[in-house]
């Protein structure tokens, strides 16, 4: 289903208002054109001298289908609007519901600015979908239709003049402009997104790229892509204002051919010369109906791709799966290969690396060696493209991701914080004991619960916020530790005492330390290096050692550096 058909799926929801809204929009639609028609039959009648009591009927009628004009309107828009507020909720609540369903990995890869004007921008032009791209044409051809019978009564050339009149105002125009418009440039929708997006950015980085002094440049970027998406509504409204223009003479030039049809017509005796200010009017008003038509392509364009760019996160990340039975155990990757989405260049080639139940495995390398991209496939925050990863025997992809959540304690390199306390912050609705108990193991014990806590933890830190998540994982049950490098920021000494309290808590469990610190690792059963997306190397310290390859260089390096 494409994003423009799920808004109309939303919008059914209200069938009932769509409906009442249409043929109200009829009524009020058909009510102008005879109101017009019988006032030109009217004036037309009294330049005959015809007296005013034989017009009474004719009089009448103008009066009620002015009512009636008037009524329908209002009825029209009360309920076409309240369709439209309906869509709109029903289309919030769906896209919050399909973000909680997302995975972390492709929220994460959604930059902000982008998922903010997905929620604000691109939901809130939705309005017009139904307003100004469903509606207008439906009820411009329903009057054109009936328009076109009654004037078929009296004259079928005046009918064949229309419908040409129609096909023009209705089919050709609008396809030429939607055509002219998508030659040109790229949608409004788009630009209004990069520019929030740009927006978020500076906004977040702004102590960086003062400090940097780089903000000139980004507001400078910032002020082109400003320019872009005014020039590009400014080029929208011009061709809107052409396309209005034209209508315009479209409706002229069909009154003028009315007009010299119907006396053509009389000249010949076919025709009742008394008729021909009526259809003049009938003809000008209903194309003055056609005006919403201006702006229908510009809507149509930007609407349909508002719901596209919404409607993508409604492709389903990978299906569920089993729940873990049992804690995991074995952790298999057999010959993995992946690839980040959009990079050209795989992060890990042919990985294959085993783990024993309740065994300590460190994986050591340099910077960028793909460590923590091991851990992310783990999590299944990342999917695997070829070779297979197997938890207790169990291909990954047959797992749902958060039953391996739930068995594991995490820490990765950047944890996110939030606006509280440190209470809050731990996640957890153990006991106060048991929170003050897991902020001692952290070595956060100078910290109360009910300490405030900025937005995004940016009163702690770099190592309090490390603390602070391994506080976290110490409140868990779990029994599978995965760990980036989660002391990288902390002193030595208290780096010691907090793996200490990790290493006591994991004593029966298995665990796997992402470092780059090469003390310590005597104290693990098997240690993976890695080089540029490779397992380069795989065994315990000893033995490593003994073999004097990477493991033993890198010590060698690290010796000759102190
Ligand atoms: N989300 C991402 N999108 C694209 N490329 C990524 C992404 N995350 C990481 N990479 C790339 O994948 C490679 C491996 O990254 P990874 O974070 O796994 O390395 P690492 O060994 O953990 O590095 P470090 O020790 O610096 O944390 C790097 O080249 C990195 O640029």
């Amino acid at each position: 289903m494409n994003g423009l058909q799920a808004v109309i799926t939303q919008l059914m929801k209200e069938k009932r208002d769509v409906l009442i809204s249409i043929l109200f929009g009829f009524i009020a639609g058909i009510a102008a054109v005879g109101l017009f028609s019988a006032s030109g039959y009217l004036i037309s009648q009294a330049a005959l001298g015809v007296p005013i009591y034989a017009l009474t009927i004719v009089i009448a009628t103008v009066k009620l289908l002015g009512f009636t004009r008037a009524g329908s309107r209002y009825v029209e828009r009360l309920i076409s609007h309240r369709a439209t507020f309906s869509m709109l909720k029903h289309i919030r609540v769906h896209f919050f519901d399909r973000l909680q369903q997302l995975s972390p990995a492709r929220l994460q890869r959604l930059k902000s600015g982008d998922l903010l004007s997905r929620a604000v921008n691109d939901v809130e032009s939705l309005q017009n979908v139904f307003l100004r791209v469903i509606y207008p044409p439906i009820v411009l051809v329903l009057i054109f239709f009936a328009t076109i019978l009654f004037t078929a009564y009296f004259s079928v050339w005046m009918a064949i003049w229309l419908i040409i009149g129609l096909s023009l105002s209705l089919v050709i125009l609008p396809a030429l402009f939607a055509w002219l418009q998508s030659a040109t440039d790229e949608s409004t929708a788009e630009q209004a997104s990069a520019l929030t997006a740009e927006a978020t950015d500076m906004l977040y980085g702004y102590q960086d790229l003062t400090i940097h002094q780089n903000m000139q440049a980004r507001q400078d970027a910032f002020a082109d892509l400003n320019d872009d998406y005014e020039n590009a509504i400014a080029r929208s409204r011009v061709r809107e204002l052409v396309h209005q223009v034209l209508d315009g003479w479209v409706g002229f030039a069909m009154a003028w051919g009315v007009l010299a049809i119907g006396s053509y017509l009389s000249a010949a005796g076919q025709f009742d010369a008394v008729l021909l200010a009526m259809f003049m009017l009938l003809t000008l008003t209903v194309f003055e109906n056609t005006s919403p038509m201006a702006a229908f392509p510009q809507y149509f364009r930007d609407n349909k791709q508002a719901a596209d760019r919404l409607y993508t996160l409604d492709q389903p990340d990978e299906a569920g799966g089993n729940t873990l039975q049992t804690p995991i155990t074995h952790i298999d990757f057999d010959h993995v290969t992946f690839t980040y989405p959009g990079e050209e260049r795989a992060t890990l080639h042919n990985v294959s690396l085993s783990v024993e139940p309740g065994s300590k495995t460190a994986i050591i390398g340099a910077s960028g060696s793909g460590k923590t991209t091991v851990l992310q496939l783990l999590l299944k925050l990342e999917h695997v493209e070829s070779g297979s990863i197997q938890l207790n025997g169990e291909s990954i992809h047959t797992i749902q991701a958060d039953s391996i959540w739930d068995v594991s304690n995490v820490v990765m390199q950047e944890d996110a914080f939030f606006q509280g306390t440190i209470r809050d912050n731990l996640l957890s609705d153990a006991s106060d004991e048991s929170l003050n108990e897991a902020l001692r193991l952290a070595a956060l014990d100078s910290f109360t619960l009910d300490d405030p806590v900025y937005e995004k933890g940016d009163n702690l830190s770099g190592g309090e916020k490390q603390r602070l998540a391994l506080a976290r994982v110490f409140l868990r049950d779990a029994s599978l530790w995965l760990l980036d490098e989660p002391t990288s920021s902390l002193d030595r000494v208290t780096a010691e005492r907090v793996l200490h309290h990790v290493y006591d808590r994991a004593q029966n469990d298995t665990l796997i330390l992402v470092s780059h610190d090469l003390t310590g690792l005597d104290q693990f059963d098997q240690i993976i290096v890695m080089d540029h997306g490779e397992v380069v190397e795989t065994g315990d310290y000893d033995s490593l050692m003994d073999k004097q390859g990477y493991l033993y260089q890198l010590k060698q390096i690290e010796a000759a550096t102190l």
